[in-house]
């Protein structure tokens, strides 16, 4: 099947979960997410907000705002067309709609975080399968921005990809730009590669 297809039929299963099943995928993922977590030292978070039947990350979010751990959002880069730049998110912060519709963090040059200097990186996905590779809503913009950290194997942030149970296919067509991840985490379980 093609990218785009498989993208469709993807976006349509995650849209038929019915609101109790997203809210209970979302309280299983919160679990899943700190227990993988553990005593690891983690002090700051790239993470998104839930757009699309996406699962839901808010609880996420407000378990590290009380944990004190430092919350990053995308926000679509200004010049760099196709790139994301990750900048505090907090309760209070001003927020703007991008071309999506997707809340970001209104830009703010001194709140923005390296994507190097991120501990962890969790990205949302559309489908992904048997070994990690990740399909996404087909901006490239995840590759993108992160094309230089997988080519130089860097080791930081821990990129963890969050997903429904239903997003796991056999296997995806894979294209040389493609990131594969080597965390996903689910409500069902925690893919390690
Ligand atoms: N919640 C969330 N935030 C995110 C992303 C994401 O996937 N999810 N992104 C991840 O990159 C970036 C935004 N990228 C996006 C790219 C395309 C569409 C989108 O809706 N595109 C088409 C349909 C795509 C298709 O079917 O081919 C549309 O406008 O309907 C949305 C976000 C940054 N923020
Ligand atoms: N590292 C890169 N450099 C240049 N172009 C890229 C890169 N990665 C992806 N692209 C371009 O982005 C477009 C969309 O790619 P793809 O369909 O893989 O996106 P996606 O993985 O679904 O999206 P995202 O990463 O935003 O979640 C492709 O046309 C591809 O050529």
């Amino acid at each position: 099947m093609e990218r785009q297809n498989i993208r469709k039929l993807m976006r349509e299963r995650r849209a038929q979960l019915s609101e109790i099943e997203q809210l209970e995928a979302a309280k299983k993922i919160n679990v899943n997410i700190f227990q993988h977590f553990k005593n690891a030292k983690i002090r700051r978070v790239g993470i998104y907000l839930s757009n699309d039947s996406e699962i839901d990350t808010s609880l996420i979010i407000e378990e590290l705002w009380r944990k004190n751990i430092k919350v990053y959002l995308p926000v679509l880069h200004p010049f760099c067309h196709g790139y994301l730049l990750f900048q505090r998110y907090e309760k209070n912060s001003p927020m703007t709609s991008n071309r999506y519709g997707i809340l970001e963090p209104k830009l703010n040059c001194s709140q923005v975080c390296l994507v190097e200097d991120l501990d962890v990186l969790c990205t949302p996905l559309v489908a992904f399968d048997q070994q990690g590779n990740r399909l996404g809503m087909g901006g490239g913009y995840y590759d993108r921005t992160l094309a230089k950290y997988y080519r130089e194997q860097r080791t930081k942030p821990e990129i963890i990809g969050l997903a429904h149970d239903c997003q796991h296919i056999d296997q995806l067509p894979i294209e040389s730009w493609d990131v594969p991840l080597k965390t996903i985490v689910t409500p069902k379980k925690c893919y390690l590669w």
